[in-house]
């Protein structure tokens, strides 16, 4: 991993076609006929889908598109109804999330899990072993630890310096803010040294000062040649920071391209805004707007 594999990423990806599931030339996970569906409702309906490596993708889409429905499958965290998916080529459809991670594969939640009522020290030390449930690894505590301890806890105190959470590394995971946690699920992912790393809403609850700061770690992954995939609904960072962006709608991919392109797309202004607010005002709407506006004017002349 290094800064050249990104590099050469970013510059792979000036060939591929805006197509929705567009082949990429060095892709680390290739995902066919995926599709989950809660009772009527299809959440996911993923044809084809394909992630570059080395580069950070953006998978953004208007509420219940089906994104955090896709990270779930593809994570291991939830069963589709059909589909099959690889990761650096190794198929993962069935596999449990801890062994997803250990493979490479990490991601991080939209409501961070990380476990409040253990120090933040503690928090790290769990993330070296994979994603399993929080009674899972409440179960094996101290004892099965301790050969791997003191390695673990060097990795640990290394990412938290980088996180400047190290002044934190005795407080509860509880106490700390939004953003903070955010850092500490990021930094906690890192333990397992993954190669693809999926970030779920990662600016969400974030306060302006972090923000910048966590730009700046997720852009540094890239730099170490990681790949990553986030969520987010803050067109700043999707624009700021992705190579390329993937947009869902309603289960399925329904655009793909550079950010810049993405952004101008008036399929993809639609899909967020659900109508073509790009469209003139009709003679109607104008007589209708001017008429609520006076309206308006008159109540609050009366009201004075
Ligand atoms: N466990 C579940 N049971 C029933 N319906 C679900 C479940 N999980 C998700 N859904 C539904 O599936 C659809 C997709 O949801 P999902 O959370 O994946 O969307 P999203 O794109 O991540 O949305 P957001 O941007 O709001 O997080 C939504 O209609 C949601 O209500």
């Amino acid at each position: 991993m290094d800064v050249e594999t990104s590099a050469k990423g970013r510059e792979a990806l000036a060939s591929v076609p805006n197509t929705p599931g567009a082949p990429k030339p060095d892709p680390i996970v290739v995902g066919d006929g995926i599709t989950r569906t809660f009772g009527g409702l299809t959440a996911v309906d993923v044809e084809h889908i394909e992630i570059q490596r080395g580069v950070i993708t953006a998978l953004i889409g208007p509420n219940g598109a089906g994104k955090t429905t896709l990270f779930n499958l593809l994570t291991g965290f939830d069963k589709p109804d059909a589909g099959d998916w690889s990761f650096n080529g190794n198929r993962l459809a069935g596999l449990p999330a801890f062994k997803v991670a250990r493979l490479g594969m990490v991601r991080t939640f939209q409501l961070t899990k990380v476990l409040s009522k253990l120090t933040v020290i503690e928090n790290m030390r769990l993330g070296a072993t994979g994603q399993r449930g929080e009674h899972f690894w409440l179960s094996m505590l101290p004892p099965l630890w301790r050969a791997q301890e003191q390695a673990n806890t060097e990795r640990a105190d290394d990412l938290l310096r980088r996180f400047k959470l190290d002044a934190k590394r005795e407080d509860f995971a509880g106490s700390l803010s939004g953003g903070q946690r955010k850092l500490l699920e990021m930094a906690r992912a890192l333990m397992v040294d993954p190669e693809l790393i999926m970030l779920d809403e990662p600016m969400a609850g974030v306060n302006p000062a972090l923000k910048q700061s966590l730009l700046g770690h997720v852009k540094s992954l890239r730099e170490e040649g990681r790949t990553v995939l986030f969520v987010e609904h803050d067109m700043d960072m999707v624009r700021d920071i992705s190579d390329w962006v993937i947009v869902m709608a309603q289960g399925k991919i329904v655009a793909e391209g550079r950010p810049e392109q993405i952004m101008a797309d008036p399929a993809v202004i639609d899909a967020y805004l659900g109508a073509h607010h790009d469209a003139d005002l009709s003679e109607l709407d104008e007589a209708r707007i001017e008429a609520e506006a006076t309206a308006e004017l008159d109540q609050e002349a009366k009201n004075d």
